[in-house]
């Protein structure tokens, strides 16, 4: 079967000017100031307050209050999703079709996504719905639209380091270890806003090609 080349994509992301790699061995994890420039942020923040449906999560954990974001699924055929797509497919040099849609998410004051990973859990309930034909995500690439008047970082366990949201500033890493294994060490939470909103555009890739539609991404 062809490779997504994910596990080449660490490498890829160390060459990038003015990317930075969090100093540890227990994941691979960059942040790049400035992915995207405000006008395009500013134009998603409007397409996400279009179309914002309540956040869910796979695997229910019974806590209501764990997500409690809006998620918008973005448009794959629109100009702008378009280039954007085209911009991390190009950074990371994973093919388009190994993606998920590309979707927006706000949190309002006092809304959260509590501590979790990405990666589905092998052994869970959800695994065959979200995970039989994809196969499991890899790399997840996360970028702030804007920057919330107070609240809103990624903080990521394994690290201690809190992301602050900037306009357009990307943040990638991996969710499985170079043997295809699941990383624990990716766990991360995206905290409260306290004052005003935060909007991220979020990405993630597949093991295998997600099942898009014939021609769906021509
Ligand atoms: O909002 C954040 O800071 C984190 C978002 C996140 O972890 C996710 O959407 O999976
Ligand atoms: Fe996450």
């Amino acid at each position: 079967m062809a490779s997504s080349g994910a596990d080449r994509t660490a490498a890829r992301l160390a060459a990038v000017p003015g990317i930075r790699r969090a100093p540890t061995s227990r994941l691979e994890q960059f942040m790049l100031p400035r992915f995207l420039d405000a006008e395009t942020c500013a134009a998603l923040i409007d397409l996400i307050d279009s179309d914002a449906r309540p956040s869910t999560i796979a695997d229910a954990n019974g806590d209501a209050a764990f997500r409690t974001s809006s998620t918008c699924d973005l448009d794959h055929r629109l100009p702008i999703v378009i280039a954007v797509n085209n911009k991390l497919h190009d950074l990371t040099g994973i093919p388009l079709a190994y993606g998920e849609p590309l979707q927006g998410q706000r949190y309002d004051i006092g809304e959260e996504f509590k501590a979790h990973t990405d990666y589905f859990d092998p052994h869970g309930a959800d695994w065959d719905t979200y995970c039989a034909v994809p196969g499991q995500r890899s790399w997840t690439l996360m970028i702030y639209l804007n920057q919330p008047a107070a609240g809103g970082a990624t903080r990521f366990l394994a690290t201690g380091k809190m992301h602050q949201p900037e306009v357009g500033k990307l943040l990638a890493w991996n969710n499985v270890r170079p043997d295809g294994t699941i990383n624990p060490d990716t766990l991360h939470h995206g905290m409260k806003v306290r004052k005003g909103r935060k909007y991220i555009i979020t990405k993630w890739f597949r093991e295998r090609p997600w099942p898009w539609a014939a021609g769906e991404l021509e």
